[in-house]
Parts: structure tokens; sequence; C-alpha cells
């Protein structure tokens, strides 16, 4: 494994020298001048590093999966752009490539599959008879390596989702098919559990929706509702099922069935986890700001962090002012292990290594920068009517010495400070990524 001292040298780049004055490190440093905004920047060190975040495989291979086909697939509302070299082609690259990702990411990580990654040794499989027997070397490789997975039904990319609505559909034949394969994830999130000896998070996302000015917005929300309510009658213990709403997608652009309103009161209702996306609302509604309202009634959440650029485009996740603020109130309500972390971004522009890694280390520093925020200090001018001083407190804190404690954590979790990462995506592309062809 690489890391800042194979990188750069026992005593680090020349930047971080200069950090170093009177015997102090720069981090030293920064950490007083947190504790002085009342902040232990010690113990948001800890507390990021082991707040886990579940990585999805399918950043790997642009969303295409391994299914071995019999029929013609089909899109149904999901779609990666962009081609990029060196894209993952089988279950062994995936892997090999989560290996390295994890070589350049601190802290705690899970991986979050789809039923679309199933390892069936070469057969066609139905999505309705897919069972564990088909993620078992899934479960070793996660074993060995020391890491949880979570799981995904995958209703979409397949003819039978062809016409945008799967649990949804009108024909009953088509929703049972739908059924039967979200039961199928269940059992197999169930088997995971087992074997992990912890929950495995199992999240439904529908693609179902209409391009335009359906007649009829009724009758598909209750089929959905009904579907839903069929697939989840059965306890599977283990299996922490989340549904994820959307407000609109390719192809459904003035109706999603699975909205926001219909989700979060499903989820309420039924005790399951809600879903929330950072790329599935308006681009003028703040996310963050969900969080405090949904978890006065909810007592988890599932959040993908997702970067939205105009529309769903699922971007590479980027420490940008959105992530932050996400992170920023779940800290400030304590409430950062009531949420579920999971990624959800897939670009095949650039290479697919590097997008993990910088999506992967920007939520993390949001978590540390959530646990950083002076917020007893702030909640304090703002009780006593402060509001200039809270204001200016804000602001201040954003230039605090951040980088210094967010290179430390790096340091402690044994992975590349700063920018040296890079380096190490290039020589795998070199190595590795490069001979796919
Ligand atoms: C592949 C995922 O299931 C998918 O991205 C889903 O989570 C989503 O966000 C669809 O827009
Ligand atoms: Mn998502």
């Amino acid at each position: 494994m690489s890391s800042c001292r194979a990188t750069f040298g026992e005593d680090g780049p020349d930047f971080q020298k200069a950090g170093k004055s009177g015997g102090m490190s720069g981090f030293e440093r920064a950490k007083e001048v947190y504790a002085e905004t009342g902040v232990d920047a010690e113990a948001a060190i800890q507390e990021a590093l082991k707040t886990s975040i579940s990585i999805h495989c399918w950043q790997a291979d642009d969303v295409a999966g391994f299914e071995v086909h019999e029929g013609a697939k089909d899109s149904g509302g999901i779609m990666a752009t962009g081609n990029y070299p060196g894209r993952a082609r089988n279950v062994d690259e995936v892997r090999a490539d989560y290996e390295q990702v994890l070589r350049l990411v601190p802290g705690t990580h899970r991986a979050n599959l789809h039923a679309s990654y199933a390892d069936t040794a070469g057969k066609a499989v139905s999505r309705d008879r897919l069972g564990l027997e088909h993620f078992a070397s899934w479960i070793d490789w996660a074993n060995d390596l020391g890491i949880k997975l979570d799981f995904n039904p995958t209703y979409f990319g397949h003819p039978l989702a062809a016409s945008g609505f799967t649990l949804s559909h009108a024909d009953a034949a088509v929703r049972e098919f739908w059924i039967r394969h979200g039961v199928a994830s269940r059992h197999i999130a169930g088997g995971i559990a087992a074997a992990q000896g912890s929950e495995c998070v199992n999240n439904h996302w529908v693609p179902d929706g209409a391009k335009d000015s359906p007649a009829d917005r009724w009758s598909p929300r209750a089929r959905l509702l009904e579907s839903f309510d069929e697939v989840l009658r059965e306890p599977v213990d283990g299996c922490t099922d989340a549904v994820e709403s959307k407000l609109f997608g390719l192809g459904s652009e003035d109706y999603v069935v699975g909205s926001f309103e219909f989700y979060s009161s499903y989820a309420l209702s039924r005790k399951k986890l809600f879903c929330l996306d950072m790329g599935h609302f308006h681009p003028t509604e703040s996310v963050a700001d969900k969080l405090s309202a949904l978890l006065q009634f909810h007592d988890r959440l599932l959040l993908h962090t997702s970067r939205p650029m105009r529309w769903d485009s699922d971007h590479v996740v980027i420490f940008n002012d959105d992530l932050k603020a996400v992170f920023l109130e779940l800290a400030r309500g304590n409430a950062l292990h009531r949420a579920v972390v999971a990624l959800d971004f897939f670009d095949a522009s650039i290479n697919r290594i590097a997008a993990y890694v910088i999506g992967i280390r920007a939520t993390r520093k949001a978590i540390l920068y959530g646990l950083l925020d002076p917020q007893t200090q702030l909640k304090q001018y703002e009780s006593e009517g402060k509001l200039a001083q809270k204001l200016g407190l804000m602001e201040e804190a954003k230039t605090l010495p951040f980088g210094e404690i967010w290179d430390e954590l790096c340091r402690r979790a044994d992975v590349p400070v700063g920018r040296a990462w890079i380096a190490d995506v290039e020589k795998y592309e070199e190595g590795t990524l490069s001979r796919r062809v």
C-alpha cells in the first residue's frame, strides 16, 4: 500500500515541512485553532474515520453490469456518458478496481452491489431467479478484504423495463416478474447479512414514470404501493430495505411514480429506510434542509451522495457547498449515525479509479468538515440573538485550517496525503486499465 511516506519520503513533502514551526506540527497548531472555537479535532478525526461509506460497484463499468443476456438489453432510465478507456469488463476487474481504490481512501468502507453484478459463471440467470449462490464469490471476496456488502435489486436495463414501467406496470405479469426480483433481492441481502454478521442495506429504485402529461397519475402509484407491499410482505432477517425517490429521469421528465412524497410516506408507514439521493431534487432545492425535517419522523435515512449538474447527471462528487451543507446539518443535529452514507455517481469520461477516489475522499472530507463545525458557539450566538456574530463565525469557520486536519486523518489511515494519490492512479492506469481493450 502506498502512503504519504512512501510517496514523499520520511519527512513528507515540502509544503508539510513548512507547516512545522517551533517544534509544533501544522496539525498540532491547527488542532489548537479548532480548540479555540470549542472543537475537538481529535474526536472529529476518530468519528470521521469510523463513519462508513458504501462504495457503489457501478462506477467501475458505467452501470452496465455483467449479466449474460438471452434477449435484448434495454436502457430503461440510466445512462453513463463518455468512453474513457479502462472500463471493468467482468467481476474480477471490478474487484481489482475496488482494491486499488481502497488503497487510496481513508476510513471505513462497504461495497454496494447491484443485482446485475451477479457472478453466474457465464450462465444466463433470469433476475427473478437470482439467489445467494450468485453472490457467493462476492461474499468471499468481501470477507477476505474485511469489508461488508450492501445490495440493490436491478429494476432497469432489461426488456421488461423498456416500457418505462416495472413494479407499477399496468400488466400484472410484468409486475409479478419484478415483484419476484424484488423478493429475490431481499433474500440475497438477508443471506449476505447472515454471512457478514450484520445488516445489509437493500435499496429499491425503480425507473417508473412518463415522459409527458400522463392522464392517469393515480393508477401507477396505487400499483406501485401494492407491488411494494408484496415485495416487502415477508420479514427477512438482516435485510434493511430502503426505497429511493426521484423527481424526474430520462424518459420520465413529467412524472415519476416513486416521487419524494410517495416514498417518504411509504417508508414511514412501512418502517423502511427512505433513500435521499442528492441528485433527485429540483436544482434549487436544498437536500441539506430536508434532513432536520425527515429525521423528526424517520429513525434513519439512506443518503446517496451525488452531484447533479443542472439535472440528475450523476457527476463525480466533489467537496462543494451542497455536500458540506449535508454533513454540516447531520453534525449539527448529532445525526451522523442516523444516516447510512452511500455513493451514487458514474462518469465514463474520465479515469474511473480517479472518479472513485475523488468522490470517496470528497465525501469523507465533508463528513470531517461537518464534525469540525464550531456548532456549540454558533448555536449559542443564535440563542442569544447575536446573529451577526453567528454569521461572522460561520464565515470565519470556512477558512480554519481544515486541510491540516484532513491531511492528519489521511496519515492516520495510512493513505496518500494531498494529491499524492494521483500518481498511484496513473500507475494503475498504465499497468492495468490501459490493458483492458
Ligand atoms: C444504479 C442506482 O441504483 C441508481 O443510480 C439509483 O440509485 C438512482 O439514483 C437512479 O437515478
Ligand atoms: Mn441514487
